[in-house]
This record gives C-alpha cells, sequence and structure tokens, in this order.
C-alpha cells in the first residue's frame, strides 16, 4: 500500500454519549493530511477529548468507514493500536493517578521498571526519550512529581515509532524546556519519519510556528479546519493565543445572546437518527 492520502479521514461521524441528550457530534467530518502537526483547539467541553478518543479507536462509532485512521477503521481494526501504528497520548495516567490522592501507584516501580519493560522497542530510540525528557531512571514513580511522573508516560507513550500520534493536554505538568524539547521532538518525526500528529491544548506558547494545520471545534461543530499559514488573524502581526481567545470569546457572546432572547432551553441540535435504533450512544458504543 503507498501513502495514504489522509492520515486521518472522518466523514459522517455521529456521537453521543447519552440516548436522553442530543449527540456531542453530528455529521461531523475532518480530514487530515500525512505529515501535519495539526492543532486541536475549542472551548472546554466543545468535544476535543471526545474526539481524539475517537480517532483513537476508544469509542465504536458508527460502520467501519466513518472512522478512519491510516486507511484502517480506527476501532475495528485493532492491530492499528497493537502494531504501534496509532499511538494515544492523554490524561488517564494523571486522572487516575491525581484522583487516588497520596496513591499514585499502588506498587514500588522505578522508572527503569516501567520504561524498560516496555517490549520491542529500538535501544537507540529509548535512549534518545529517555535523555530528551531527562528521566532519571532511580526515579521511584511513587514518589515522584506531577511532571517527572508524566515524563516517563510521554516516554513510554513514545518508545513505538508510531505513524499518527493523537495528543490530549500531555505537556501541562511539564517544564517550558522540557515541553519546547518535546515540541522540537515531534516536528522532527513528522519531518524525518513522515508521522501525523494531532495535539490539543490550550496552551500556544511557541505553536505558531510548530503547527502546520489547525482545526477548531466549537460545541462538537468543525468551525474551522485550514493550514495555519492560510490563518489571516495570524499575518496581521497576532499570536496564537489572542486570535483562539477572540474566537472562543465571541462564542461566549453568542451563547450568552441566545439565552437573553430566549429563556426556554432548547436541543442543541436535532437529529433524523433520534430514533432510530442505529444511532451512536452510551449504549451502542463500546468503550476500550
Ligand atoms: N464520559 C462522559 N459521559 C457523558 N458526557 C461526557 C463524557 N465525557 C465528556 N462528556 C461531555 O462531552 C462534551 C465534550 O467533552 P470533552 O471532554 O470532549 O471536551 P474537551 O473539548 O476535551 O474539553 P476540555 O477543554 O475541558 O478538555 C462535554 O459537554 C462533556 O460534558
Amino acid at each position: 500500500m503507498g501513502e495514504e492520502s489522509h492520515s486521518i479521514q472522518v466523514s459522517g461521524m455521529q456521537f453521543s454519549y447519552d440516548a436522553i441528550r442530543s449527540p456531542l457530534f453530528f455529521d461531523f467530518n475532518l480530514d487530515i493530511s500525512p505529515r501535519s502537526r495539526c492543532l486541536l483547539v475549542g472551548a472546554n467541553g466543545s468535544g476535543k477529548t471526545t474526539l481524539l478518543r475517537i480517532l483513537a479507536g476508544k469509542h465504536m462509532v458508527g460502520g467501519r468507514d466513518v472512522v478512519r485512521v491510516l486507511n484502517c477503521s480506527a476501532f475495528h481494526d485493532t492491530s492499528l493500536v497493537c502494531n504501534g501504528d496509532l499511538a494515544y497520548l492523554g490524561e488517564s495516567w494523571s486522572k487516575t493517578v491525581g484522583s487516588a490522592g497520596e496513591l499514585p501507584l499502588q506498587g514500588d516501580f522505578s522508572a527503569e521498571h516501567m520504561i524498560f519493560g516496555v517490549e520491542g522497542v529500538d535501544p537507540v530510540r529509548r535512549d534518545k526519550l529517555i535523555e530528551l525528557l531527562d528521566i532519571d531512571l532511580r526515579w521511584r514513580m511513587h514518589k515522584v512529581s506531577d511532571g517527572q511522573r508524566r515524563r516517563v508516560q510521554i516516554c513510554m507513550g513514545l518508545l513505538h515509532p508510531y505513524k499518527v500520534l493523537l495528543l490530549d493536554e500531555v505537556t501541562v505538568d511539564l517544564d517550558v524546556v522540557a515541553r519546547m524539547d518535546l515540541l522540537e521532538f515531534f516536528k522532527e518525526e513528522c519531518e524525518q519519519r513522515g508521522a501525523t500528529i494531532v495535539y490539543a491544548t490550550h496552551i500556544f506558547d511557541g505553536l505558531e510556528t510548530w503547527a502546520t494545520d489547525l482545526v477548531y471545534v466549537q460545541d462538537g461543530v468543525l468551525n474551522k479546519s485550514q493550514k495555519l499559514s492560510d490563518l489571516n488573524e495570524l499575518k496581521n502581526n497576532l499570536n496564537l493565543l489572542s486570535v483562539v481567545e477572540s474566537w472562543l470569546r465571541s462564542e461566549t457572546k453568542i451563547e450568552k445572546k441566545k439565552t437573553q432572547v430566549n429563556s426556554t432551553p432548547q436541543p442543541k441540535k436535532s437529529s433524523p437518527f433520534d430514533s432510530s435504533p442505529f444511532r451512536s450512544s452510551r449504549h451502542m458504543a463500546y468503550y476500550r
């Protein structure tokens, strides 16, 4: 098989967490081309994490043709994840770990034990990541700081040379040096190995020159999907932070206007599938 024209292709996707509420995504379409470093932006609750989890094959949505990654079905073709072509780095560790309070990890494992426990890894790549993330292999995982734990998580997630990498706010706990080094590493991965990266974040420092593409999701709707170089606001000397801030602020105003004019809560979107037994819902979806 030659190089795919799209690394990620979503066609007419519908997804709902809850059968009672209207779907979060309805007839959602998205194309992401190979080698792109795509920023996924949007307000809290707009659907970024859900979208990344769907792309990572963690929710079953529709048939095999709806969510395609590297020309395979993200959910059905489990080899995508098993062979390491599709990698997802999300908040799972820090959430489970963070909410466990005094018990971040149940056993007393060293960073070395965790990292060297991942099998089939190129030792050169492993050493490079350990150095890049400045990991001390003697760290005891139950005693380290959030940022140190996060470094080990990131290292483990990147050990296999993925083709598509989905990142959900992974740099929040990192100091500025670790963050910038990691972003540079990701850039090399796209340029040298042809990897594709989708990165959801609220931290925009340094991303103007890092990202190639931008996807803006508003309330489950694709508001923008374009090359960063085509973004007119950025040409007017504004930084990405100000541009995204102005988009999100105007979103809030629209919402407020709606509330003033009409105080009765309206369903967000109606769907011809609402009464269909085939709509995606919490009952239909399979969770990994
Ligand atoms: N497990 C769940 N069950 C039901 N609803 C959920 C679940 N997870 C998320 N949602 C809802 O889906 C919507 C999208 O959430 P999501 O986490 O995808 O947003 P997000 O853009 O990643 O937000 P943030 O920027 O805060 O991380 C929100 O309205 C949220 O309340």
